[in-house]
């Protein structure tokens, strides 16, 4: 699907928009509810990664894809290691088949866990043969991907003796970490972090407990960009938001303060305002707590006409896509000039942006949704456009009813 968006009439925006859960909290979540059925869950993601989480938990041999979701890739291969009597292939798509999954393997095979590599050696499609761990500790570098620490994490209280962990090199991505061992906290598991050491302790049953997610920060993203390029005066209202988050990319809310976006919280409901035209011609962030906002960021100031330098984004290569080189190729298309290095991306700043340019979205959710709020400035088209289903599928739906013109063409 290839759709063309223009410039609103009204660059003054007032609506409330509700998203639904984080992909994040709630991949967590589901496996939690399969380790301690007495769980429930309210305000799930609705994210195709959702639902094939769902789908896989549910699977007991045969072949589980996960298509693109790396987080289903990584909790789902630490969990059916874990299920004595469970076999499966798990398997993703292609680009799947190119995120490496080597690190987490080696631990659960330090663990005791027995999983065979199907095609190439360090990637999906794995065997795994669902065993009874024992064993509880082992070190992991925890520079390449938090996924594979929380996906041991999340069985840990499960195993019979709980699980503690050693993470060596600089630790990226950590408030995904924070938020598995909060969501353990939730459900009454005890854990600790210090330093580089994590330890959960085991834990056969759980209380019943209802597990609130909070809506999707990521997915917040794109309206903050939105009303950054709006007039000021443009309120937008989004829930479910706590201002106590779990989710790292909470920070857009304090970043979005440079962009003259202010953010109020009342009653679960956040409200974006544009309070001020005044911002700086250059900004600098460091983002190896909240890599998924880079694209969104990097867009806003193409879209405001001012430079900025990211840094802390080498995880960003193995994404659904590499997202430092597809920044750089489609910026280029509209006149930004971008140069990038293996952690960062420097954007000068651009006047005019060219009208009319065909982005290309690379099986990649965050591309799509991204360059969108660009149309605030200029005609613009997204190429295979249904790829935000991955973690937003009514995004195109929500844009409209902002006024910014969709068409499928
Ligand atoms: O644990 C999670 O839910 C996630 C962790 C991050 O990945 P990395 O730890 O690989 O950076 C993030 O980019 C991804 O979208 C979701
Ligand atoms: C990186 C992402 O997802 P995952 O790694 O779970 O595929 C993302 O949603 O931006």
């Amino acid at each position: 699907m290839r759709l063309q968006l223009s410039i609103p009439q009204e660059k003054t925006i007032k609506k409330s928009i509700q998203i639904t859960g984080s992909k994040s909290e709630t991949n967590r979540s589901l496996l939690l509810q399969a380790l301690y059925p007495n769980l429930k869950i309210e305000n799930l993601s609705n994210s195709d990664d959702g639902v094939v989480m769902q789908q896989g938990l549910k699977k007991t041999t045969g072949e589980v894809d996960i298509h693109h979701a790396g987080t289903a890739m990584r909790f789902l291969t630490g969990y059916f290691a874990s299920q004595e009597g469970k076999e499966v292939v798990l398997t993703g798509s292609q680009r799947m088949q190119e995120r490496p999954i080597k690190i987490l393997v080696e631990a659960l095979r330090e663990l005791g866990a027995e999983i065979d590599y199907v095609k190439n050696e360090g990637y999906p499609p794995i065997k795994i043969t669902g065993k009874k761990l024992v064993k509880n500790q082992v070190s992991l570098p925890a520079n390449i991907s938090s996924q594979y620490i929380s996906s041991l994490l999340l069985i840990a209280p499960s195993l019979e003796n709980g699980l503690e962990l050693e993470l060596v090199g600089k630790i990226t991505s950590v408030p995904y970490i924070k938020m598995t061992l909060a969501l353990l906290e939730q459900i009454g598991v005890q854990t600790s972090f210090e330093g580089n050491h994590i330890k959960v302790h085991p834990q056969s049953e759980v209380e019943d407990t209802t597990l609130v997610v909070e809506s999707d920060w990521s997915s917040a993203s794109y309206f903050y960009s939105i009303v950054a390029l709006c007039n000021v005066g443009t309120e937008i209202q989004l829930s479910s938001y706590k201002s106590n988050s779990l989710q790292g990319d909470s920070v857009l809310a304090k970043i979005y303060t440079d962009f003259g976006v202010e953010t109020t919280f009342l009653d679960n409901t956040i409200t974006l305002t544009k309070v001020s035209d005044k911002i700086p011609s250059h900004v600098e962030y460091e983002l190896s707590n909240a890599p998924d906002i880079a694209q969104t960021i990097t867009v806003t100031c193409l879209g405001l006409g001012i430079g900025c330098h990211l840094a802390g984004l080498h995880t960003l290569p193995i994404k659904e896509t590499d997202r430092l080189a597809a920044l750089k190729t489609e910026l280029a298309k509209l006149g930004g000039h971008v140069t990038i290095d293996a952690e960062s991306l420097t954007l000068q700043a651009t006047k005019t942006i060219i009208p009319d340019v065909a982005i290309d979205t690379y099986n990649d959710h965050r591309m799509a949704m991204a360059f969108a709020p660009l149309a605030l400035r200029t005609t613009l088209f997204v190429n295979d456009a249904g790829v935000v289903s991955k973690s937003y599928p009514d995004f195109w739906k929500d844009l409209t009813t902002l006024g910014i013109g969709i068409q499928e063409v």
